[in-house]
């Protein structure tokens, strides 16, 4: 059920369902049957206002209307375009709505409820006109807003909003959902999402493909390193953190931090000799190591207990930090990149490429928008979130976690998902160098780079909703606690 499907991949399956026999109004029957369920629940009495498009979506909304008329609630219709011009399956449905069909307009009755059925999937250009007025007069008034399928005026493939478009409190989205139901701004714009179901079976998938999965537990809860009895420290992998300099040392010390959380056998801060003391001054469980220069840390990499390694928090620009992270790449422990780690290859990204392209282990980009337009600026033009992130893992070799309040996951071989967990506060200094030592905790006990990855966005997200308002970023390892008992038990058992 988790799995993500573009719009056309949608018609898609739509039509192979049509196709195998079902007929296509009665898809739409089960459709507008949900969307009156949950007109029901969002507003128990009160007159429910209907504004139907001229097409599909307006045909879900008929038969929502019919269906709440006939279990005796008060309900208006309206109809963007003239009846005679609805086609197909809205035609039909139509033709059952027994009510007065208003002509659309910005006037709006005052409602208990407003399900916008204007567009849905079938949007393929701005909003303007009559109904931007209608769209505006929608979100003015003050009545919920349950939205069929899409918000309307929303692209359901890049969650951007086509130009007006409806604030929605909730959604009722069908099948599947679309990559423009969790990327931001289209996962604050339809509220709530329920998800039904209408008929169209799953095996369809394997004729329509999917755009990839939403990020949860059950995509990767499998691949949770076992924490068996049997495990002592070392069989938990070893951890490497590179630190910044005397001035810089709290990023890599947060990474640290949350490696060890996130249960790495051993976790080694590898300090400039500058730092030492002040790093000492701040660890207790995680270690430290002297590092002075490139050749230190290939030194202490070379071995191999070493199983992953995290640079990039803190750790600065210039030609001396480059060498360390050349040093990492050469090295054979997992990597997690980010940041600064990240920049310093923004003049020559194929140099980082090969040496992702040479290297046995995995390794985990982790840029914000910024970083990566550095790494790959022809790709930071691409529409969709889901498509810059895909070509980057494919391009760099590397898993490429595309950070934001909608973080994108993807791997070299096309797998995607695509994270809709994370509160507005982890918007706030430090997270992402918490979010890399997760991620490299997760790597250093052997999970495989895309889970890895994606579990360490998923519990970096689940943290701070256990945190709220108020996180700072030492907040995050802490609160990784009660996130990782709800996916492990006291015996060590993925629950
Ligand atoms: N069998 C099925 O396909 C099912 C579909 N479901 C619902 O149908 C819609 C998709 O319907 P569709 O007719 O393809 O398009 P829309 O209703 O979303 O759009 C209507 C129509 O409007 C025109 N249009 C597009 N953009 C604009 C615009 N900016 N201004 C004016 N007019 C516009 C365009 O011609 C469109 O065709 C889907 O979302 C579901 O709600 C059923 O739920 C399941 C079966
Ligand atoms: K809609």
């Amino acid at each position: 059920m988790h799995e993500i499907l573009s719009a056309a991949r949608m018609r898609a399956a739509d039509q192979a369902t049509i196709a195998g026999g079902i007929p296509g109004i009665e898809l739409m029957e089960a459709a507008g049957r949900a969307v009156a369920e949950a007109a029901k629940a969002m507003a128990p009495d009160g007159l429910v206002h209907v504004l139907c498009g001229p097409g599909n979506n307006g045909g879900d909304g008929f038969v929502a209307a019919r269906l709440l008329a006939e279990a005796g609630r008060p309900v208006s219709l309206s109809l963007l375009g003239a009846r005679d011009r609805l086609r197909g399956d809205a035609a039909l449905a139509a033709a059952r709505w027994t009510g007065p069909v208003h002509p659309a307009g910005p006037d709006l009755p005052a409602a208990a409820l407003l399900i916008d059925a204007l567009f849905g999937v079938g949007l393929d250009r701005p909003i303007e006109g009559l109904a931007a007025e209608i769209v505006a007069a929608v979100n003015a008034a003050p009545a919920p807003v349950l939205a069929v399928d899409v918000p309307s005026g929303l692209d359901a493939d890049s969650g951007q909003p086509t130009g007006p478009v409806i604030e929605a409190e909730a959604t009722v989205t069908f099948f599947r959902k679309k990559p423009g139901h969790l990327l931001e701004p289209g996962r604050s714009l339809r509220g709530t999402l329920e998800l039904a179901q209408i008929g169209i079976a799953d095996a369809v998938l394997a004729e329509t493909g999917i755009d990839g999965h939403e990020n949860v537990p059950a995509l990767w809860a499998r691949a949770l390193p076992r924490l068996t009895g049997a495990a002592h420290k070392y069989t938990r992998g070893h951890v490497a953190v590179v630190s910044g300099p005397a001035t810089r040392t709290g990023a890599a010390r947060l990474a640290a931090g949350a490696a060890l959380r996130a249960g790495a056998g051993l976790v080694t801060l590898a300090s400039p000799g500058s730092a030492l003391l002040v790093n000492a001054a701040h660890l207790t469980a995680v270690m430290l190591a002297r590092m002075d220069g490139p050749g230190d840390l290939s030194a202490l990499l070379a071995d191999p207990r070493y199983t992953a390694a995290v640079l990039g928090p803190g750790m600065g620009l210039g030609p001396e930090a480059r060498a360390l992270t050349e040093a990492a790449l050469a090295a054979p422990a997992a990597l997690v990149l980010d940041a600064d780690a990240l920049t310093q290859f923004a003049d020559d990204p194929d140099r980082l490429f090969s040496a992702i392209a040479a290297r046995p282990a995995p390794v985990a980009l982790t840029p914000h928008a910024g970083e990566f337009a550095r790494l790959f600026p022809d790709l930071a033009k691409l529409p969709l979130k889901t498509g810059r992130a895909r070509a980057a893992a494919e391009r760099s070799g590397a898993v490429l976690v595309l950070k934001g309040a909608d973080t994108v996951i993807a791997a070299p071989d096309g797998r995607l998902a695509i994270n809709a967990n994370a509160p507005p506060w982890l918007a706030t200094a430090g997270s992402g160098d918490v979010l890399a030592g997760i991620a490299g905790g997760l790597l250093g006990q052997g999970m495989p780079a895309l889970e890895a990855a994606a579990a360490a966005v998923w519990m970096h997200g689940a943290a701070a909703n256990e945190v709220g308002p108020g996180l700072i970023a030492e907040d995050l390892a802490p609160a990784l606690r009660p996130v990782l008992a709800t996916l492990i038990d006291r015996n060590g058992r993925r629950t």
